[in-house]
């Protein structure tokens, strides 16, 4: 399966790419949420315009010719930069940063006015897109990884923008399938629960998955 790639960095030189890599993802997120919220007027908004388009013909020298795919390294250290959920050079990501616990993962972040739905809310599909990665996380970190069967939401209450809490648990496994809940919680308490199957692919069965993906990693 393309897009599993192996790519030896040494370590110093992984360590500083990783670096560059959340700060050019967190200028750009903070350039999408300025993006959303401005209210200058037209003469700095085409200002602003042509300092992107600038910004954007630099990084378009020179591209891979792919997606980013998952990268790995010698040291046991994993590259998921372009994931739409944790991809630290991704400004579609959050970027949530996993924790991974014994029984379950966990992790805090704010949700920006790029994600709203309903006004003030975050949107229904992007809820669903961070549930999908804290079960599949949950799965991965309890040795059991697979790619998304099922995914079934309850939404529970409104989501409001702004701080969020996500946890994924892998409750059973079954042949090929492994089963994991999770939530979504505000202050306002349970936001949205999940269930999900996660299906270890034909592809992939006889690979050793569980020492090649990570939860947490870069
Ligand atoms: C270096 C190697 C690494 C290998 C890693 C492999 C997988 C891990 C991948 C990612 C994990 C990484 C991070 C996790 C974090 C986030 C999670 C997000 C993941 C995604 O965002 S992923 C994108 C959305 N996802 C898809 O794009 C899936 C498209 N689809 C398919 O790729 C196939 O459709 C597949 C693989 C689902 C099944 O195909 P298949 O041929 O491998 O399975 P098969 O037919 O053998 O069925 C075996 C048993 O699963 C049952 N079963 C089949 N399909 C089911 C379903 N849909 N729901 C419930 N149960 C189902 C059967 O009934 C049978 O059950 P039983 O054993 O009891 O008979």
């Amino acid at each position: 399966m393309s897009g599993y790639i192996t790519e030896e960095i040494p370590a110093e030189e992984l360590t500083r790419q990783i670096e560059q890599a959340r700060e050019l993802g967190d200028s750009v997120r903070r350039l999408v949420t300025a993006t959303v919220v401005t209210d200058v007027g037209e003469e700095e908004l085409a200002e602003a315009r042509a300092h992107i388009d600038a910004a954007a013909e630099i990084l378009e020298r020179s591209r891979i010719d792919s997606s980013f795919g998952l990268r790995f390294n010698s040291d046991g250290r994993l590259r998921n930069w372009g994931n739409a959920v944790e991809g630290i050079r991704n400004p579609l990501a959050p970027p949530v940063e996993f924790h991974a616990e014994a029984d379950h993962v966990w992790a805090e972040f704010d949700l920006g006015p790029q994600y709203e739905g309903p006004p003030g809310l975050v949107h229904g599909g992007v809820i669903g897109l961070i549930l999908d990665q804290v079960l599949g996380n949950a799965a991965v970190n309890a040795g059991s990884p697979g790619m998304t069967g099922t995914l079934t939401i309850r939404y529970r209450q409104g989501t409001a923008l702004g701080p969020i809490r996500v946890e994924g648990r892998l409750d059973r496994t079954e042949g090929h399938k492994s089963f994991a809940s999770g939530t979504i919680s505000t202050a306002d308490g349970l936001c949205a629960e999940a269930e999900g199957i996660f299906i270890m692919p034909r592809w992939a069965r006889g690979l050793d998955a569980s020492r090649q993906l990570g939860v947490g990693d870069a």
